[in-house]
């Protein structure tokens, strides 16, 4: 594919999510697997698409002043694509984007529309684009230059202050490392290592997970370990699995398991013996789950479709050794990897989720055996999720209290950090580069 159809692909992708509601990264896979690109289209198309979609409302301060009339939707995001790699890509001389933006703005639309993007994209080059520091309020200028919607910095600033805030949105605007986690009944994770190494690919060690390794160069999707011994996991879930305290032969629930990354290293921790029950509300999630399973020959996991809510109906009282709820949350953690996500959630969703949370753990919390322990986790930084979460419930449930030996069973870069509290540890993007996450573990009594 030449650069110019990969921006094509590019500009569709963006109209899609940034009009319709689509979902970047799936979005992406789709134009990969259609228009079977080399890596080095697969590396420009991800940077256009996620460029462009990450720094959206900066890109729309930068080109306001020059955009008097209404364009239509193409037209705009065609705008906002060329903005971002004339202020972001170093490598791509701006005389080759405004060239090959007009030529698009012709095939998409007719020479007027390519006028048009000419006039603009010239003017830009010679009068620069306005300064953010004009805006003086600080909480509506770091919304804007870190493309958040202004009531999200809002909440961030009342939940952690300016400085937290500050750099969490920063943060968010950078792609960050995959990860992957070894399942070490088959393979040791230094048989990996050595394995990954010596076909060229750049790792390091996962200091939350002992079986996690970081990918700092190369494509480990490729390679032949991947499919029966890898697994992609943000290390911030794993440490979910490393929290469990499972032993072999335990009865476990996980209460929203799709697609098993967590269940899979749940499994591996109990040395696949014992017995999970994995739910999830979605039929066609709960077959991602069995073939995660089956790929990684984890025969402990009982993939089944259900409402956990309703959980109650099935189980009769206290069952299960362990519990994992990872609840349905905001995703707000995940912005690096899903910018569509900032657009659109609403604070409403957020009080929504926040209920069905509740629901879930009241509905799941009587299904714990006494002394058993439960996991709590989302990918979300927001403490109405969280902290406040598991605090009422808390407060409404004395047969359950916190894991006084969850604050010292973390792993030792996460002493100390911020968001380690007495109700859990919040991680940020920007404390130790994993999503930002929350996980708790309650005991009952
Ligand atoms: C955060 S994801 C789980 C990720 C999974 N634990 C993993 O590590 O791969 C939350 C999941 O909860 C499921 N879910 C949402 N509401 C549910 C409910 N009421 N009962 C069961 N599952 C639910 C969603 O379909 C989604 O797959």
């Amino acid at each position: 594919m030449t650069q110019k159809t990969v921006r094509e692909a590019a500009l569709n992708i963006l109209v899609r999510v940034g009009e319709s509601g689509g979902y970047s990264n799936l979005l992406i896979h789709q134009s990969i697997e259609k228009d079977g690109l080399n890596s080095k289209d697969v590396a420009l198309l991800t940077e256009l698409v996620y460029g462009t979609l990450q720094r959206r409302d900066t890109l729309n301060f930068y080109l306001s002043p020059f955009v008097k009339r209404k364009v239509q939707p193409w037209v705009k995001w065609l705008l906002y694509m060329a903005i971002y790699q004339m202020q972001y890509l170093e490598k791509i001389p701006d005389h080759a984007i405004i060239h090959e933006s007009v030529e698009m703005a012709k095939k998409k639309g007719h020479k007027g529309i390519g006028s048009f993007v000419n006039g603009v994209l010239r003017t830009v080059q010679r009068e620069g684009l306005p300064s953010l520091e004009s805006i003086e309020d600080p909480v509506e200028r770091l919304a804007i230059e870190t493309s958040h919607p202004k009531w999200l910095v809002e909440r961030f600033v009342r939940w952690y202050g300016i400085d937290q805030a500050k750099s969490m949105c920063y943060r968010n605007l950078h792609t960050k490392e995959v990860s992957i986690r070894v399942q070490t009944l088959k393979i040791t994770r230094e048989e990996v290592i050595e394995t990954l190494q010596k076909d060229g690919i750049e790792v390091e060690r996962s200091k939350l997970s002992p079986q996690g390794i970081i990918i700092k160069k190369g494509n480990v999707f490729r390679h032949p370990l991947f499919k029966d011994y890898l697994t992609v996991q943000d290390e911030s879930s794993m440490l979910v699995g490393e929290m469990m305290d499972v032993q072999a032969g335990m009865l476990v629930l996980d209460a929203c398991s799709a697609p098993g990354g967590k269940t899979t290293h749940i499994a591996e921790k109990m040395g696949n013996v014992g017995e999970i029950h994995a739910y999830d509300l979605h039929e066609k999630k709960t077959k991602l789950v069995e073939q995660k399973a089956e790929e990684l020959g984890l025969t402990i996991v009982e993939a089944k479709q259900g409402d956990s809510r309703r959980l109650g109906e099935i189980y009769d009282g206290e069952t299960f050794d362990r519990i994992l709820l990872d609840a349905p949350c905001s995703g707000l953690g995940v912005l690096r990897g899903k910018p569509d996500i900032k657009y659109q959630k609403s604070e409403q969703d957020i009080v929504n989720l926040s209920k069905i949370q509740r629901e879930l753990l009241e509905a799941v919390s009587p299904l714990l055996k006494s002394g058993g322990k439960m996991v709590y986790s989302t990918c979300t930084v927001d403490k109405e999720e969280n902290e406040q979460l598991i605090q009422t419930f808390l407060e409404d449930h004395s047969e359950y209290e916190l894991d006084k030996a969850f604050q010292q069973e973390l792993p030792e870069v996460c002493q100390g950090l911020p968001g380690l509290s007495d109700l859990g540890l919040q991680l940020f993007p920007h404390d130790l580069n994993t999503d930002g996450f929350f996980l708790t573990r309650l005991v009952k009594k």
